[in-house]
């Protein structure tokens, strides 16, 4: 046997024994040859099929479709995903145009790889992302549906969307979150959402407004101190929130109002994992969640140097922002109905709304948000004689109707702020005469509590009880 001859045997076991599917068609697409694995894998006899074309192959549906058809199509390697009809393999088929001296087509070679196996592993894994993904949604479905156990309402699509990005945020365990919104429009009520959601939902939830004290009082409150650390300090000394809010969350409420002495020391002790009690000379570990809110714009009051941007760039690893009630209307209906259901118990009544106050709440700006929107709900359930709330909704919620005094003139007519100034003294001087504490002027008014600190010393009215 010559070295020619044995090459031909070589060639003639590769061929026969190939564990690939291997056919060779001619310049027209007719299957000159077929190996075993061929036969095998399409469920076809080489006896049945050696000269037919594999177009008319496709015809007959004895084949799913033809790579050799496309290579002549083309004179490129193609390779194509077939499934075959008879046995029902998924097959890559490859085939490879062979030219001749002229560059014109002389055969096709096809190689076909049995993928099945690849395939189904593939679906497997494309039906377990889908189941997961599935449960995934179902979980999130059931939270939100928890939401409305909880009386927390999300109709609207941006609203539904904030407390998909809560939940996951929650699922996380992530800490360093930022919530943006105007006030009124829930940012508390996200931060307990979270932490409720979170796996520290069982340890505590702090929570301190940062507008409402003094410089060195948040000091003392964040951070605590130890022992005769200053003239008036507890014997004892005193744990901060920090400490207390151990394996919980800490939420820092209207951040943006946060003195800069205390700023630098909250970034000093977000960077270290560590606080330092007023008058202590040890470093304390760091263990919690930390969700942060403001309805200021950070970054307007980082450019006039009223917040630092490094402080910033911490806390707002995990921003979440929530939009106003006006952007959301589809929430108002939703809200509406949790409020009478509650008011109506609390006061004894059986009030109702009809479409026009929808109409009428719905065309509201809502300055004050959700919780102007449950304040007038609330007033109104109080204030009315009959049943209906239709009127009083109407008024209340008319340009001119949220103010509780007609407004004094000023010196000049055009003087908007002026006006302005004038309307809030004269609401604030109401609100102070029927309410005995900040929290109760807030209520009254439709805004926060803080706001209302800020606002009395503006107008130099007296100070009351938080
Ligand atoms: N989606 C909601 N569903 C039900 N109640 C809501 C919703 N959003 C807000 N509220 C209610 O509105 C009131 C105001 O909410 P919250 O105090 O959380 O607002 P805030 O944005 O933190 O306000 P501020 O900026 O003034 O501190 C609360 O009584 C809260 O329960």
């Amino acid at each position: 046997m010559d070295d020619n001859d044995l090459d031909v045997g070589y060639l003639r076991a590769i061929f026969d024994q190939s564990a690939d599917g291997l056919m060779i068609c001619d310049a027209q697409g007719r299957i000159l040859k077929m190996n075993r694995s061929a036969e095998r894998l399409n469920g076809i006899k080489a006896s049945e099929v050696l000269g037919k074309k594999v177009a008319s192959l496709v015809k007959e549906g004895q084949l799913d479709r033809s790579a050799t058809q496309e290579v002549l199509e083309t004179s490129r390697q193609v390779s194509v995903v077939q499934v075959t009809p008879k046995s029902g393999y998924t097959l890559l088929v490859t085939g490879t145009p062979v030219f001749d001296t002229n560059h014109d087509i002389a055969f096709v070679v096809v190689n076909e790889r049995d993928i099945s196996l690849i395939e189904n592993m593939r679906q497997e894994l494309d039906r377990t992302r889908q189941e997961s993904e599935k449960i995934r949604n179902e979980l999130t479905e059931l939270s939100l549906l928890e939401l409305k156990e909880n009386n927390i309402v999300a109709e609207s699509n941006p609203m539904k969307q904030t407390l998909h990005l809560a939940l996951k945020l929650a699922g996380i365990d992530a800490s360093h979150i930022l919530i943006q919104g105007e006030s009124g429009t829930g940012k508390g009520l996200l931060a307990k959402f979270i932490h409720a959601h979170s796996s520290r939902r069982k340890k505590t939830f702090m929570q301190i407004n940062c507008a409402a004290l003094p410089e060195n009082l948040l000091e003392a409150e964040l951070f605590g101190y130890t022992k005769g650390a200053f003239t008036g300090a507890k014997e004892t000394g005193k744990p901060g929130l920090f400490t207390l809010a151990s394996g919980g969350t800490l939420f820092l409420d209207e951040i943006g109002e946060m003195p800069p002495r205390v700023q630098a020391k909250l970034l000093k002790c977000l960077d270290d994992h560590e606080i330092m009690p007023i008058g202590g000379t040890t470093g304390k570990k760091i263990d919690c969640t930390i969700i942060a809110a403001t309805n200021r714009d950070l970054n307007q009051r980082v450019a006039t140097k009223q917040f630092r941007l490094d402080l910033l760039h911490r806390l707002n690893t995990f921003p979440l922002s929530i939009p106003p009630l006006r952007e959301r209307p589809e929430d108002i209906l939703e809200l509406v109905n949790l409020c009478l259901k509650k008011y109506n118990k609390r006061y004894r009544r059986r009030t109702h709304m009809g479409y026009k106050a929808f109409d009428a709440l719905k065309a509201y700006e809502f300055p004050g948000n959700v919780r102007e929107l449950i304040n007038i709900v609330k007033q109104a359930v109080v204030m009315c004689d009959g049943r209906s709330l239709d009127d009083y909704i109407i008024h209340a919620t008319a340009p001119a109707g949220r103010c509780i005094s007609p407004v004094k003139s000023t010196k000049n007519p055009t003087d908007l702020p002026g006006k302005l100034m004038a309307v809030e003294h004269d609401m604030l001087r109401q609100a102070v005469q029927q309410c005995r504490t900040t929290r109760e002027i807030a209520e009254f008014l439709g805004i926060s509590q803080p706001t209302v600190v800020r606002k009395l010393k503006k107008h130099s009215m007296g100070r009351l009880k938080k």
